[in-house]
């Protein structure tokens, strides 16, 4: 038996298929464009996602006995607004998690309606990149589109859709829209009502693990594919990346180290903080989880290796800043694409501050690494002030290929960071939950309790934890030093 699971990134959809006993026996990756048209703007064409998932399921299908293929589920990144109108064309490319337009609409919710009242509706505040704000801004800037938007959903929603024909969402990335009531598990009428949207234009809602239908009889015969193939509708990429890493049980944590940066607990419970200072969502096992986001996390790698040094060689890069030792004098602040937690700002900018005739590439390298490592200590901050003790940590994601980046984030955060059988987070939660939906189990949990193995420990150095406690603590005198600053430089 075969269950795939496709991941919708930002920079690539990741198409992975396991066996009944969750080994991973073939997975592909096919990259798409992201177009930053316009300053604080980030968008995809949900055209390209569909063109690449089919090129790249084809394939994955290659090789494989199609006829033992039980089961499709789906991971995607977050938040993103993709608008069908009444034909099921794509009204416009879609609004990414990372673009940061909303600010006006943002203020608007959080100052004029209410961040108690937001809050109490859906368990979140707004934060631009969240998918209500967007509709906001459709509906103010460009009415033309708005009035033809008969249908909303999210990334992974709209490949869902091609595929079995059926309009659905999950919980998990349902909650990144800020129109669902997250501890009721249901649309919230009020933020419908604010925004001027119906229900009928928005998916029906499952659980990750449902199956809303079949695959399409048309697609099954191109892809030489049964015709009761399962469609599971899977979740959004954090929570979907956490069933991957196991990540499953209460106060169990994971790391996603991929554009963005995710450090996310596990609750039993809903749960939410008074400051809303983490999101407050759905998990993709039917219970509820929290998480703080850095926006540009492995992005800033990419954008330090690409963009500056104009190179492809990640490992030649890194190994270089091995060498660099713990300066205390050269920071990074990874605000590229500004930041979500825990600044919520949409105007703060990437910087380095520091530097002296010393410093060569390979510290710069090191800062960057470190960089993100202090964001997302960020939020950790924010889970131990909340009571969430954490020891052992799983990561996954392209940051994670890394050795010395998952040392650094150990060090930085003193914890456990644990690398384990596989490190295709959301790919491989989305094929768990493709066999959970199949029937192959009765729970997520029991899945992720049989397939997940820890590999490899890393361990903190003290000493390095040491340093990077005092290192920290200057990090954190940065952003409020130069915050107001930013705005003049948009
Ligand atoms: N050898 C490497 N070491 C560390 N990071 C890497 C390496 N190769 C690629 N990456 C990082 O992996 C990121 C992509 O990770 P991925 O989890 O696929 O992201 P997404 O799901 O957002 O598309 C890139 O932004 C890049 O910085
Ligand atoms: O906005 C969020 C989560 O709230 C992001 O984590 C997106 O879901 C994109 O994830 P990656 O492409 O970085 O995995």
């Amino acid at each position: 038996m075969y269950f795939i699971g496709i991941d919708i990134g930002t920079t690539s959809v990741k198409i992975i298929a396991t066996d009944e006993n969750g080994n991973i026996v073939r997975s592909i990756s096919k990259e798409y464009p992201l177009s930053f048209p316009k300053p604080l703007w980030s968008q995809q064409n949900p055209e390209d996602w569909w063109r690449q998932s089919i090129s790249g399921f084809k394939e994955l299908l290659d090789g494989l006995d199609k006829s033992e293929v039980k089961a499709v589920s789906f991971s995607g990144q977050m938040h993103g607004m993709v608008t069908l109108d009444e034909n099921d064309q794509v009204v416009r490319p879609a609004i990414l998690w990372n673009d940061q337009r909303t600010e006006k609409e943002c203020e608007y919710l959080n100052n004029e309606i209410g961040r108690n009242k937001i809050s109490q509706w859906t368990g979140n505040v707004a934060l631009t990149g969240f998918t209500a704000p967007k509709v906001l801004w459709l509906k103010g800037n460009e009415p033309e589109n708005f009035a033809v938007a008969k249908k909303i959903m999210l990334p992974k929603d709209y490949i869902a859709y091609k595929m079995s024909g059926v309009f659905a969402t999950d919980m998990s990335d349902a909650s990144g829209t800020l129109y669902l009531d997250v501890k009721n598990r249901k649309w919230s009428a009020e933020m419908l009502e604010l925004l001027g949207i119906s229900e009928e234009q928005l998916p029906r809602l499952y659980e990750s693990y449902e199956v809303i239908g079949n695959i399409k009889p048309d697609l099954a015969e191109e892809l030489g594919l049964n015709k009761d193939v399962k469609i599971v509708i899977g979740g959004g990429d954090q929570a979907v990346a956490a069933v991957g890493g196991g990540v499953v049980g209460a106060g169990s944590c994971s790391l996603s180290l991929g554009t963005s940066g995710v450090v996310f607990t596990s609750n039993e419970e809903f749960f939410v903080d008074e400051n809303n200072g983490l999101h407050s969502f759905c998990h993709a096992n039917g219970k509820y989880h929290l998480m703080g986001v850095t926006l540009a996390a492995a992005a800033s790698l990419k954008w330090w290796v690409e963009e500056v040094n104009k190179s492809e060689d990640f490992d030649g890069l890194l190994n270089e800043a091995k060498e660099a030792q713990i300066d205390d004098s050269l920071f990074y602040l990874p605000y590229l694409m500004g930041e979500r937690t825990p600044h919520n700002d949409p105007n703060c900018r990437g910087t380095f501050i520091g530097i002296n005739m010393t410093h060569e590439r390979k510290h710069m390298t090191r800062a960057v690494l470190e960089g993100v490592a202090f964001s997302l200590r960020d939020t950790f901050e924010i889970m131990k002030e909340m009571g969430i003790e954490i020891t052992d940590i799983s990561i996954s994601g392209g940051g994670a290929k890394s050795k010395l980046w998952c040392e650094i984030i150990a060090d930085v955060l003193n914890v456990r960071v644990n690398k384990l059988n596989t490190n295709e987070g959301p790919a491989y939660g989305a094929a768990i939950l493709a066999s959970v939906g199949f029937g192959l189990f009765d729970r997520v949990e029991d899945a992720c309790c049989k397939f997940i193995k820890v590999t490899e420990s890393i361990h903190p150095d003290k000493e390095n934890s040491q340093l990077y406690n005092k290192k920290y603590e200057k990090f954190r005198k940065i952003y409020p030093t130069v915050k107001d600053l930013f705005k003049q430089l948009i």
